[in-house]
């Protein structure tokens, strides 16, 4: 397979992934064989399959196979740093609305339904390990006939989860299992907790900017000026070539670091751009309490079968 990413540049704790064939359950929800003692699956809201990590270092942090949905990170003090919306759903058919949902194959707005499918679609699990005492676990999602009567490609999108004491690691990487070339963009729509007035963004200084609001489908282009960027009302932002390590304070006591791999010379891989939410009013009933900081790649990423596109996130408190 050709990959483009430079693997042997991760942090090792990031590259041990090992290829195990999982056993599908007549629910169709796969389950791999599990690292048991940091790794379990649980019975989630509404029924649904919930990976639970737990790491000997006090962390704990939740995912939910509809979606590859990671919807909880506690810190050794017990705090979530993740938010999910007091509307958000478990009915396995409608996306969770919080945590950290994935946009793939499309941030949107665009050809196919808003944010794309894989959020609301089952991933299984291919593999779990323990690091000294850390859990891993490797999710996997395939083109189904649900996806494929959006976007008629063929492909495997593998997530990576590893939490440690103070940080929690992704690594995405979709290949393309087709035989003819497909092109695609994608978020991590990371909510965040936080007291929205005090909340603000660091490292954002200078980006070209593409403000979608008024109107998300003709945004209007600028170059952010300000150091810190606060909430103070509706935001919805994408910013181009952000830093690969923004701060986000989410004035509720925490600094909390969202750091992509940007070491990686190709342009075809990481996390490039990222985008800044906040519905204000429009969500009366809980715009106060998150951000939504996205790590993004909004350009489209072009792959030719086999190859691969590979994006490191790395979100960690001090
Ligand atoms: O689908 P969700 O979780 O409600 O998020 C919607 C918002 O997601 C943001 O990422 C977009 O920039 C917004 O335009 C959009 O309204």
């Amino acid at each position: 397979m050709a990959t483009v990413s430079m693997a042997s540049s991760l942090p090792t704790n990031l590259t041990s992934f090992k290829s195990r064939r999982s056993n599908r359950s007549s629910s169709g929800v796969a389950f791999a064989s599990l690292s048991q003692d940091t790794v379990k699956i649980t019975e989630g809201a509404g029924n649904l399959p919930k990976v639970v990590l737990t790491s000997t270092h006090g962390s704990e942090a939740e995912i939910y196979l509809f979606g590859g949905c990671v919807t909880s990170w506690k810190v050794p003090s017990g705090k979530d740093l993740l938010f999910v919306r007091p509307d958000a759903v478990f009915n396995g058919k409608k996306p969770i609305s919080g945590g950290i949902p994935h946009c793939f194959p499309q941030f949107g707005p665009g050809a196919i339904q808003q944010h794309g499918f894989a959020r609301n679609m089952n991933w299984s699990v291919l593999d779990s390990e323990t690091i000294e005492g850390n859990p891993v676990v490797t999710l996997e999602l395939k083109d189904d006939a649900y996806s494929r009567s959006m976007w008629d490609f063929s492909f495997q999108a593998l997530y990576k989860v590893i939490l440690n004491s103070k940080s929690l690691s992704t690594v995405l990487t979709v290949t393309n299992t087709d035989t003819k070339a497909f092109s695609f963009n994608t978020t991590l729509h990371t909510y965040f907790s936080a007291s929205v007035t005090g909340a603000s963004v660091k490292g954002l200084l200078g980006c070209k900017t593409l403000n979608k609001d008024p109107d998300p489908k003709n945004p209007l282009e600028g170059k952010e000026e300000r150091e810190v960027v606060s909430f103070p009302g509706f935001v919805d932002c994408v910013y181009l070539n952000a830093s690969n390590e923004l701060q986000l304070d989410n004035g509720l006591g925490d600094v909390i670091s969202i750091k992509n791999a940007k070491y990686v010379a190709d342009s075809l891989v990481c996390w490039t751009d990222a985008v800044l939410w906040n519905p204000h009013l429009t969500m009366e009933a809980c715009y106060k309490d998150f951000v939504c900081v996205e790590n993004a790649k909004i350009g489209d990423v072009q792959l030719q079968p086999d190859q691969s596109w590979v994006a490191e996130q790395h979100l960690s408190i001090a």
